[in-house]
């Protein structure tokens, strides 16, 4: 199937172009979402923004286009804790696709049965605040205490300026802990300043803590390249992400972040995030582990 447009967001987009980075055979898009179509699964009453539809056939599509065998797909704030629309996506994939779920304190047994069945293996707490409301530490605590026994992990998405407020209950999940776009550093500091070194030194002292080095389009100041420009597109954040896969080199995992919602000043180009790879895993070696290796190991245990 082509890579097709959707209106909306994704309307005025051409398509992601072909990167040149040849992926590792196996690949996984670790980070990537499905929005609805609305019509079909509605946004959640509780949700910050409302996104373009984006289906499931227009990620598989994308998959194909870059190269990426699976995908594990996130479960975004605009659908709250209605896992419908991810679920559907987790079937449609035939076993190519993982997800990572929200769920409330009054999930039920049976119910977390059937996720896990749909290919869900984890749950997300979100902390950045103008994605989320509040919820109580102790509700969080109780989710990941019930989710553990499955082999699931937890996914955690917060502001770097936040992470020594979160420090004690990060370090207090019982599962594996998996850190969502670095940890949004602010990439105009260093990458050896205190800032990015508290992440650095979570992970380092909690071997049960990984990190995604994925949303340079996000974090990047530089932003991407002009058209056919010579530089590595979001070179700015090159040596946090870098960094991290050169210290944690089982512990990291990469995704397009696709379709990039709350993005407003420009629609990347997912063929040149991909290009981005090797400026951050710089040998083969740190490629596989990076787009392969360390994925399966997460999300599809059972194949490694
Ligand atoms: O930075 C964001 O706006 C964002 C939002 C969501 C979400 O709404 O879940 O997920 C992401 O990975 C990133």
């Amino acid at each position: 199937m082509e890579f097709t447009k959707t209106p909306g967001w994704l309307d005025w987009y051409a398509g992601p172009t072909r990167p040149r980075f040849k992926l590792p055979p196996g690949s996984v898009d670790a980070h990537c979402h499905v929005f609805g179509p609305g019509a079909v699964f509605p946004y959640a009453a509780e949700r910050k923004y409302t996104p373009c539809d984006a289906s499931k056939e227009q990620l598989f599509a994308l998959r194909d286009h870059l190269g990426f065998a699976r995908n594990v797909i996130v479960q975004a704030t605009c659908h709250g804790a209605d896992n419908r629309a991810l679920v559907d996506a987790c079937r449609a994939s035939q076993g190519r696709a993982r997800g990572v779920a929200t769920v409330r304190r009054s999930v039920t047994n049976a119910e977390l049965g059937e996720l896990h069945t749909a290919g869900v293996r984890g749950v997300r707490f979100n902390f950045v605040k103008r994605l989320v409301d509040f919820t109580p530490r102790d509700e969080l605590l109780e989710i990941a205490g019930r989710i553990a026994p499955l082999g699931w992990h937890v996914v955690v998405y917060f502001e770097a300026a936040d992470l020594p407020e979160l420090w004690d209950f990060f370090t207090a999940l019982p599962t594996t802990v998996v850190v969502d776009h670095m940890g949004r550093p602010d990439v105009k500091q260093p990458v050896a300043g205190p800032e990015f070194e508290l992440l650095i030194r979570l992970l380092r002292e909690h071997p049960n803590v990984w990190s995604k080095v994925s949303c340079p389009e996000r974090l990047s100041v530089s932003g991407p390249p002009a058209l056919n420009g010579e530089q590595a597109a979001y070179r700015d954040v090159v040596p946090f992400a870098r960094r991290l896969v050169e210290t944690f080199p089982d512990r990291v995992l990469w995704g397009t972040d696709w379709p990039h919602p709350n993005l407003k000043d420009h629609m990347p180009d997912d063929g040149l995030l991909v290009d981005f790879i090797p400026h951050i895993a710089t040998t083969p070696d740190l490629q596989r582990k990076l787009l392969v290796d360390n994925p399966m190991r997460l999300y599809w245990p059972e194949e490694c």
